[in-house]
């Protein structure tokens, strides 16, 4: 078996992860631009892990203003296998109060600001978002969170909005019609780019608010969202300890096929594609550009 690397994007309240044995900040270059900061890189419970967080430490970025190509890029660069997003969300369920931890796997992209392809003119590609995240990567998720005993539930939908601002409460009405389960800013384009990159990608979505739509809590502030995330990022924590220990160790391979997304995506004719954007995509996808 190829060793799994595990990358750990980090959102609001997560801006670095303690007990890496060998850590070290690492600063990578990409094609794509900047991304939030540089990796916090070394090996833990057995697992090479490389820690990106989204915003840059101090938060620094917004939803809109993060470069998801460079990040997911320099994750593929730094031999990232899986990525597993931690982030903090609202709930649009009575049921998911703050606390509760959501493995989702289905998203809503409603931004309408960002970048949200590696490919485009002389370079094009269509990858499946059918299925957007890894079930085998959300399996070690609910694994660990079982074994933490930290509520959850497996399954939902991410309402991705632009932001920066939160919702109106027809807004957030509206998302509840659809079905969604919780509503946050930032984990699309990123998962797109993730099965572009050829990497599995799951969602743990930490609830901190009911959004504006509960009748007890007519609006949410960030104070609120960040006290929440800082009782509930231990939890987080400890569930990257238990996805660590259990990435190269779970008995059951991958079936989920995001390790070949690009198989059956490229549809430019080999001698059109354009020599400049390919030596852009030589990370993430050389695989199927140069193999
Ligand atoms: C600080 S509240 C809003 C902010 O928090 C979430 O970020 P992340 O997904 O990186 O944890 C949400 O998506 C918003 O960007
Ligand atoms: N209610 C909310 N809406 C959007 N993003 C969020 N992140 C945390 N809470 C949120």
């Amino acid at each position: 078996m190829t060793e799994r690397v595990l990358g750990i994007i980090g959102g609001s309240g997560l801006y670095a992860i303690d007990g890496l044995e060998d850590a070290e900040w690492v600063s990578v270059d990409s094609p794509w631009g900047k991304p939030s900061d540089a990796v916090l890189c070394g090996v833990l419970n057995g697992t090479k892990l490389r820690f990106l967080p989204r915003h840059g430490r101090g938060h620094v970025q917004s939803p809109s203003s993060i470069n998801y190509r460079a990040n997911i890029d320099v994750m593929k660069r730094l031999g990232c296998t899986d990525i597993l997003s931690i982030s903090a969300c609202g709930s649009l369920k009575e049921e998911l109060p703050p606390g509760h931890f959501v493995i989702v796997d289905q998203f809503i992209d409603r931004t309408f600001a960002r970048e949200k392809s590696f490919f485009g003119p002389g370079c094009v590609a269509h990858v499946s978002m059918a299925h957007p995240v890894s079930s085998w990567l959300g399996d070690l998720c609910e694994d660990g969170l079982k074994s933490l005993a930290i509520p959850h539930t497996r399954g939902g939908t991410y309402m991705v909005m632009e932001g920066p601002q939160f919702s109106s409460l027809a807004e957030s009405e509206l998302y509840r019609s659809w079905g969604c389960s919780v509503i946050g800013m930032t984990n699309m384009p990123e998962a797109k780019l993730a099965r572009e990159a050829e990497l599995r990608y799951a969602t743990v979505a930490m609830v901190t608010d009911y959004d504006c739509w509960h009748p007890d809590h007519d609006h949410v502030d960030v104070e609120m969202v960040i006290k929440t995330l800082l009782e509930n990022a231990d939890h987080g924590r400890d569930l990257v300890r238990e996805v660590a220990k259990r990435l190269n160790t779970w008995a059951a391979e991958p079936t989920c096929g995001c390790d070949r997304a690009l198989q059956m995506a490229l549809i430019t004719a080999p001698e059109a594609r354009d020599p400049a954007v390919m030596a852009k995509l030589d990370a993430v996808a050389g695989r199927v550009l140069n193999g």
